[in-house]
């Protein structure tokens, strides 16, 4: 029986997934957990480690089961992850000391500004292509070290390990055999050297992390570790792991300089590939690797929004307005606009191009003849407005005029939205026939070391376009309405 089958795992945000595809990129079976969050106080937001770990384990044995193949026909895994989310473990035990703090976890606000009153920031800038924002994992790690007791002598004495999802699920994978994080994962905590691709000594002492503590780096693609028998019944290995926007941007086949892809799940990533030299922005977007392959590095410039799935996701759970994601499509398209009601949903404060913390959300414009329906509307233009913050920003730092947008995440599935979101941007938006593209990119590097696909290349000619959205509207009215946002925005900011 040949082993021609890859399983990807894409531990999200707010679901754990896993998706068998076979060796055209085509997801045979799909098979998923949703992922309970805690929110401990005002801007704190936690994962249960043993959730993530209880959900990733089903999910893989679920997916197998559903597909009705045996484990042998699967060649190789790729991991790809919420990315920044912190954990701390010990090697030992490999129980994890704290909840995992999440990438929108704001709690380090207070450490950041006070290295930026140090002058720090100019330093990170340049060596991580990232700012001192709580969202990367470097204070969250500190406050662990801080704040759990004991925690920072035994990080010294080398008895605890530090990840992200990634690293974390392949530790407990492989039997704690491994300690090991891909590149594009490193590059996102504010502790990685985007010129020498290594842990950088300066910015260790500068955030108090003591080098015992970190994974080994390797590239996106190659032998991470075995995982074991307990998965599957059979060793498995782990040949593929990325970041989940970068695993994204390759799944929408990004591979060239000017490619972008928007990701809309609970935030929304848009990256934009740059080649092979990690140029800095002038408009505070992040200069981030797309991958690393045979040591050799592509960049990218990243908007990250922390808010987009997620306000939806609130006006379900939290507000009770609508019983699912996908009854807003029929609110919005119910009315002709939000007759002037903005909703600016900076729950855990503004990421890109902002990098407010302490901004929080609104609700603006109000009036008597508001209703459900105006705010549900609100919400989804307020995705499509932070996305043209992003686009404005990437057309002034690339000084050319973008071609088109591909999107992927659980929101594309709105039509009404991608349309309202073609019409803002003034840009061709263009969906994939599968819009799993960050697990698929999982699969693609996974794929790649096994043997499976000639090369990243591969991608592109697989790449499938199910509909794409023209703009239609009236530019005049695209510009009333975006000014509207930035005078909302303008209200919410803190400081
Ligand atoms: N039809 C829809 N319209 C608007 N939002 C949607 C729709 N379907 C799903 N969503 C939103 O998309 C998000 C889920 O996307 P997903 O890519 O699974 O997220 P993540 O990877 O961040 O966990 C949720 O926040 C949900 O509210
Ligand atoms: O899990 P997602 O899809 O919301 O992605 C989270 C990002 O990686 C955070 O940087």
């Amino acid at each position: 029986m040949p082993a021609d089958l890859i399983l990807a795992i894409d531990q999200g945000t707010t679901s754990t997934r896993a998706i068998l595809f076979d060796a055209n990129g085509r997801p045979l079976a799909t098979a998923q957990r949703e992922l309970p969050q805690h929110y401990p106080a005002d801007g704190q937001v936690e994962h249960e480690p043993e959730d993530i770990w209880r959900d990733t384990v089903a999910v893989c044995r679920d997916v197998v089961d559903q597909a009705g193949v045996a484990a042998a026909r699967v060649a190789a895994m790729g991991i790809t992850n919420q990315r920044e989310t912190t954990l701390v473990w010990d090697r030992r035990t490999g129980e994890a000391l704290h909840p995992a703090i999440v990438w929108q976890d704001r709690r380090t606000a207070g450490l950041c500004q006070a290295l930026r009153r140090e002058g720090a920031e100019a330093m990170v800038r340049q060596r991580t292509g990232l700012l001192l924002d709580p969202y990367f994992s470097a204070t969250k790690l500190a406050w662990i070290l801080d704040t759990v007791p004991g925690a920072r002598a035994r990080a010294e004495a080398g008895e605890l390990a530090f990840g992200t999802i990634d690293c974390f699920l392949l530790w407990r994978l492989t039997g704690g055999q491994v300690h090991a994080t891909d590149a594009t994962n490193a590059a996102r905590t504010l502790l990685f050297n985007l010129e020498t691709l290594d842990w950088d000594p300066e910015l260790l002492r500068l955030f108090g992390i003591p080098a015992a503590v970190l994974p080994r780096v390797l590239d996106n693609a190659g032998a991470f570790g075995v995982a074991t028998a307990d998965l599957l019944g059979r060793p498995i290995p782990v040949l593929g792991m990325a970041g989940d926007q970068q695993a994204a941007a390759i799944g929408q086949a990004c591979l060239t300089p000017g490619m972008i892809k928007s990701t809309y799940g609970t935030g929304c990533f848009a990256l934009i590939n740059i080649g092979d030299t990690p140029r800095p922005s002038n408009h505070r977007l992040l200069t981030t690797l797309a991958y690393r392959l045979d040591g050799r590095a592509s960049y990218a410039l990243e908007g990250s929004i922390f808010v987009a799935g997620a306000a939806v996701q609130w006006l379900r759970d939290g507000l009770k307005l609508i019983p699912d994601a996908a009854s807003s499509q029929g609110h919005a398209q119910a009315l002709a606009d939000t007759g002037g009601v903005y909703l600016v949903p900076a729950f855990t404060g503004l990421g890109a191009p902002y990098w407010d913390p302490d901004a929080r959300g609104a609700i603006l414009g109000l009036t008597r003849d508001s209703g459900i329906s105006h705010i549900v509307r609100a919400a989804l233009e307020s995705v499509c407005y932070q996305t043209r913050d992003l686009m404005d920003a990437m057309a002034a730092d690339s000084g050319c005029a973008l071609t088109a947008l591909r999107v992927d995440g659980g929101m594309v599935a709105n039509d009404w939205l991608m349309q309202f979101l073609a019409d803002q941007l003034d840009l061709t938006v263009e969906r994939p026939a599968v819009t799993e593209t960050t697990a698929l990119g999982a699969a693609f590097l996974a794929g790649l070391a096994a043997g499976l696909f000639p090369g990243l290349d591969a991608i592109s000619t697989l790449w499938r376009e199910e509909r794409r959205f023209e703009p239609a509207a009236d530019l005049a009215a695209r510009e009333r309405l975006y000014d509207g946002w930035k005078r909302a925005v303008g209200r919410v900011r803190g400081g």
